[in-house]
């Protein structure tokens, strides 16, 4: 795709059949006419956004790697926003992301509470150990 087009929202909607289906994914615009019937998801889940933006369904679902790649290549363009357009739906994007941090910390803290748990218990066994030596 050498030009990269600009698209309203208000376009988009009008792509909304099964011949012709457009779908935004992170303000980028892509057509899925020819993909619909390949979707392993199914054709219902597209058709069902088409037109609309689908970020969060797209993110939501969780797709691999292989996904992205197809989406780039049905890529024909950009999101125009316009004042007043709603904006953009970031929130899977932000979300996940946010939430992964939180795991991470949690998952530090988690690592943390274990290796000072693991010392205390340590000392506490040889402690014992030499009480138990002296007697
Ligand atoms: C053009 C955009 C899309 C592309 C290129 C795409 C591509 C794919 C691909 C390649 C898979 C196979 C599993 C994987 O590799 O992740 C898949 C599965 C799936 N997709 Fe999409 N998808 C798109 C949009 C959507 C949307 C908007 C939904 C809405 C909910 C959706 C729902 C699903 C579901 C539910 C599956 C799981 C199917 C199963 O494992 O039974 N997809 N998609």
């Amino acid at each position: 795709m050498s030009d990269v087009k600009e698209f309203t929202l208000e376009e988009v909607t009008t792509h909304n059949t099964k011949k012709d289906l457009y779908m935004v994914i992170h303000d980028k615009v892509y057509d899925c006419s020819s993909f619909v019937d390949e979707h392993p998801g199914g054709e219902e889940v597209l058709l069902d956004v088409g037109g609309q933006d689908g970020t969060e369904a797209f993110e939501d679902v969780g797709h691999s790697d292989e996904a992205r790649e197809i989406l780039e290549g049905l890529l024909v363009g950009n999101v125009k926003r316009m004042p007043g357009d709603p904006e953009p739906k970031s929130h899977a994007k932000a979300s996940s992301s946010s939430s992964s941090s939180d795991a991470g910390s949690f998952g530090v803290g988690l690592y943390a509470v274990i290796l000072i748990g693991g010392a205390i218990a340590y000392g506490a066994y040889n402690y014992l150990q030499s009480q138990q030596n002296q007697q």
